[in-house]
């Protein structure tokens, strides 16, 4: 997968792109990411990007030259991307949007900005997204969040496959069950006897049972919509 990113601000993204698992995946070629700045797509002395409002109000807006400038030159060749725009107004991230997103070739995430950007740019984007309720000062941390998400479901970023199936969100949507690891007593807090008898099934029917107990406790709703669609076992429901 390739994902270009149109910022103002890049080098907010320079630890994010060289650290842990993204870092591992992009220095080994697994996907490429590259972050752009608008500023550079500006033709004035000056490298203007935002302008004030037409109309007045507060703050300022992204200008739609140096973005579509920025666009037209990325897509000059290869697969056209999917194209992102960060905003608090957007459709609500979530895991079912990144795994549908993991499947495109090409992605492009154009990161809002002051008071958003000029509305004419949102004749490029493929889907507005907000990665919650509440509003940032720029939108390169969404699109951080969203990158990560998105690029741990690359086959072969994580290592292990398995840590990926029994990811929260998952299996169904159901929350994940509790991990530990050594020591087997910490300041007095054991590690459950069934996690060190080595019997896989007995530990996995405690994992399913600590999963839907978990999500029972804080997202009943999850349950409810699979028990609604028959997606629970009857054993499940018991
Ligand atoms: C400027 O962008 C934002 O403030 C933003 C973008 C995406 N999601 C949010 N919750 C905020």
């Amino acid at each position: 997968m390739r994902i270009d990113v149109l910022t103002v601000l890049p080098g907010l993204f320079d630890c994010f792109l060289k650290e842990g698992v993204i870092g591992k995946a992009i220095s080994s070629g697994k996907v490429e990411v590259k972050v752009h700045n608008i500023r550079d797509f500006t033709t004035d002395k000056h490298r203007v990007v935002d302008d004030v409002p037409y109309g007045g109000g507060p703050g300022m807006v992204l200008k739609p030259e140096p973005i579509f400038r920025a666009y037209d030159e990325l897509t000059k060749e290869g697969e056209k991307p999917y194209v992102l725009l960060t905003e608090p107004w957007g459709e609500k991230f979530n895991q079912e949007m990144a795994v549908e997103l993991s499947k495109k070739p090409r992605l492009m995430i154009i990161c809002g900005r002051y008071e958003g950007v000029d509305e004419r740019v949102k004749s490029l984007v493929d889907r507005e997204v907000s990665i919650g309720d509440y509003v940032l000062t720029g939108g390169e941390l969404p699109a951080m969040v969203i990158m990560d998400a998105v690029l741990r479901l690359i086959p072969g970023v994580l290592g292990n496959l398995e840590s990926l199936r029994a990811d929260s969100f998952s299996d169904r949507g159901l929350l994940g069950y509790p991990n530990y690891t050594r020591p087997a007593e910490f300041r007095g807090m054991k590690v459950p006897e069934v996690l060190l008898s080595g019997h896989h099934k007995k530990i996995e029917s405690w994992r399913k049972e600590q999963s839907l107990r978990k999500t029972l406790e804080r997202r009943p709703e999850i349950i409810e919509n699979l028990k609604r669609k028959g997606l629970l076992t009857k054993e499940e429901l018991e």
